[in-house]
């Protein structure tokens, strides 16, 4: 307890010709911690990293490093007074500058000591044999590692980093990003991370802050923000989901899968029952017949398999209803291909499952705004 953050950023916003595209974001990164800002494409991730970073002005809100005030609406240290590491996806090497010469850019000190930090920081890289040669020579890979060594060299207390690996092909991508994590591991920076891949979220951060529409929906530990979203589009942003509509009476929701659980859901309000599609559990057909109800997979529903398809690690199986003609996917950790037209019994685990009032159809009761199925 009454560890200072290393970054703390409260109540930041930021318009743009009168519109909001930061609103109201507040975020804390401890040393050592690395926070993913996720969201699609235009929600203010950037924006927010430019307004810590300091090349972009704040309407509002304050930021502070290490408990020092640093931007408030009464004024703002310049960038290169705020101790930011930086790096994007397009941010270029120096040409004129070997590998050496880029890392040790923005070094002071002896020169013996700077000399010493940038070998020290190249081979953590395993780019020590490149010392000498220029941009031009190295591939993308090779010279992102040079940029993130060259942005780690001053010993940053923040790292800011934008896309920093979306100009790279898939297998590299994953490799440099474990070498990235471990070396600001070891370095002990509080680093932001802004990505709109949920994949590269998960991979890399400690804590995730979801994005969408200028403001931060939700933040939490990868594990919950996964297994317990805020609402339907927050699920719908790390998988593909399926989708069954209910309507609730005296706090639970019938369906074709049996009962769901709406604790403080008024009677009558629409609901979307959201189910991932590795949580739909698949039983066999017994002459019409499926598998008995159990209180934790509820009644089953037969479907009707339409395709199903190989995808290395499991095998999808989408399913047309048969109570309503609606479509469901499901995923099975294996090869498991079943012929178009087979019938098939559903379940839905009711643990991992998560029932979310319909917008435009919720109470004002905020408490309902998900309701636990466990
Ligand atoms: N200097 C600017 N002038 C006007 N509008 C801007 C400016 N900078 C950003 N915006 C707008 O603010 C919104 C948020 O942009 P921002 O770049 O922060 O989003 P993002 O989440 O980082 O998106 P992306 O992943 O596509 O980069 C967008 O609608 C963008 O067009």
């Amino acid at each position: 307890m009454g560890e200072v953050p290393r970054v703390e950023v409260d109540g930041l916003w930021r318009s743009f010709d009168g519109e909001r595209v930061v609103d109201d974001v507040s975020l804390s990164i401890s040393a050592g911690q690395l926070t993913c800002l996720l969201g699609p494409s235009g929600c203010g991730k950037s924006t927010t990293l430019r307004m810590i970073a300091g090349v972009d002005r704040p309407d509002g809100g304050t930021i502070r490093l290490d408990g020092e005030v640093i931007c408030d609406p009464v004024g703002s240290l310049p960038p290169e007074d705020r101790s930011v590491g930086l790096m994007f996806q397009d941010f270029a090497l120096f040409p004129h500058l070997d590998v050496a010469g880029n890392v040790a850019f923005g070094l002071n000190g002896a020169r013996s000591a700077r000399r010493s930090r940038v070998r020290d920081l190249l081979d953590r890289v395993e780019m020590g044999r490149h010392i000498d040669a220029y941009p031009h020579e190295l591939s993308g890979g090779e010279q992102q590692r040079v940029a993130l060594a060259r942005a780690l060299a001053p010993k940053p207390r923040v790292m800011l980093m934008d896309e920093p690996f979306s100009g790279l092909d898939n297998r590299l991508r994953d490799e440099i990003r474990d070498q990235t994590l471990d070396l600001l591991k070891e370095e002990g920076t509080a680093v932001l991370l802004v990505t709109h891949e949920p994949d590269e979220a998960m991979r890399m951060a400690d804590e995730i802050a979801l994005m969408r529409g200028g403001r931060i929906v939700q933040r939490g530990v990868p594990y919950n923000i996964y297994n317990a979203p805020v609402d339907r589009d927050a699920a719908a942003f790390f998988s593909d989901i399926n989708v069954i509509e209910g309507r609730v009476q005296g706090a639970l929701t019938e369906t074709a899968f049996g009962q769901f659980l709406a604790p403080g859901v008024p009677d009558g309000t629409m609901v979307d029952i959201v189910i991932r599609p590795q949580h739909l559990k698949i039983d066999f057909d017994r002459k019409g017949r499926g598998p008995l109800p159990t209180p934790a997979e509820g009644t089953a529903a037969r479907g009707i398999v339409q395709r199903a398809r190989f995808m290395g690690g499991e095998s999808l199986v989408d399913f047309r209803m048969e109570f309503d003609g609606s479509k469901l996917v499901a995923s099975v950790p294996s090869v498991f291909l079943p012929e178009a037209g087979t019938p098939l019994w559903l379940m839905i685990r009711r643990d991992r499952c998560f029932v979310f009032p319909r917008k435009g159809s919720e109470s004002d009761d905020a408490s309902t705004e998900r309701s636990a199925n466990s």
